[in-house]
């Protein structure tokens, strides 16, 4: 057992112009687990993933990455210090094949001297390592398709690809079915599934699919108002009378 969760906020709170956005949340996800936040609209999900990964700045508490406190720090920063994200929204270049949109993603990754004679020898790394990436999420033979032209399921897996390509530890998946066609929700679990059984990786995940996110996740976090109202596995949670609650009107 590792001596620090790989990813934890303490007390953490976001208020802006008087209003509490984010109050006293805290709880920590262990090295290689997936943790699933859940929550009625405006509860708080999408801010807490940006005061994770360094968009927004909290105006209270601390988010600890490793055991080390990352909360003043940018969101390049925190990426290099292992943090990985993806949007709601697509973060493709639409006009670009699907393998350059993951070449550039691990060319950052590589960064280095700009000089002529390293760059072919960066260039074949980074091409090599989006080959591999493509083929975790399922997507070798599509290297060459139009980014635009893919299916939305399809656009979540090279974002993800992208992602892995930077070699992150932690991963903040937000929504990652938004905008998914039925068809395509069932693989693109098993690309989130794979993230977390074959690499190890540490994932957090926002979801509105109930139904994926408690096949998926070890444990969920409820939030409801800007707090957290429970946190533990999707049986306990789910069984909790205070989330049932906090859904009543709502589809779980
Ligand atoms: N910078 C801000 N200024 C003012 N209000 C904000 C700010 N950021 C978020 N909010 C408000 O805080 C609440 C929580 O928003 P947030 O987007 O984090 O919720 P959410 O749980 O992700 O919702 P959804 O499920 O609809 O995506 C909302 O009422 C939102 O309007």
């Amino acid at each position: 057992m590792a001596a620090h969760p790989a990813l934890a906020v303490e007390g953490l709170g976001f208020a802006v112009g008087g209003a509490s956005i984010l109050a006293d949340v805290e709880f920590g996800v262990a090295r290689g687990e997936m943790l699933g936040v859940i929550g009625p609209n405006g509860a708080g999900k999408t801010t807490l993933f940006n005061v994770l990964s360094g968009l927004v700045r909290p105006t209270a508490g601390r988010v600890l990455l490793d055991g080390q406190d990352v909360t003043h720090l940018a969101v390049h920063r925190r990426a290099r210090a292992g943090l990985g994200r993806t949007f709601q929204t697509s973060s493709l270049f639409e006009g670009l094949s699907v393998l350059e949109n993951v070449r550039l993603a691990a060319q950052a990754r590589l960064g280095g001297s700009l000089s002529v004679l390293a760059f072919p020898r960066r260039h074949d790394a980074a091409t090599r390592t989006a080959r591999e990436r493509l083929a975790e999420v399922g997507l070798a033979g599509k290297e060459d398709h139009r980014s635009g032209d893919l299916s939305h399921g399809d656009k979540r897996k090279v974002e993800i690809a992208m992602m892995l390509a930077t070699d992150p530890s932690v991963v903040l998946l937000d929504e990652p079915m938004a905008g998914v066609g039925s068809g395509d929700v069932g693989a693109l679990s098993e690309v989130i599934r794979g993230l977390h059984r074959d690499r190890g990786t540490t994932v957090l995940m926002v979801e509105h699919h109930m139904d994926v996110v408690l096949g998926l996740v070890d444990r969920v976090a409820v939030m409801h108002h800007g707090r957290l109202l429970a946190v533990g596995t999707p049986e306990a949670v789910m069984a909790d009378s205070t989330v049932q609650a906090a859904y009543l009107g709502e589809p779980v």
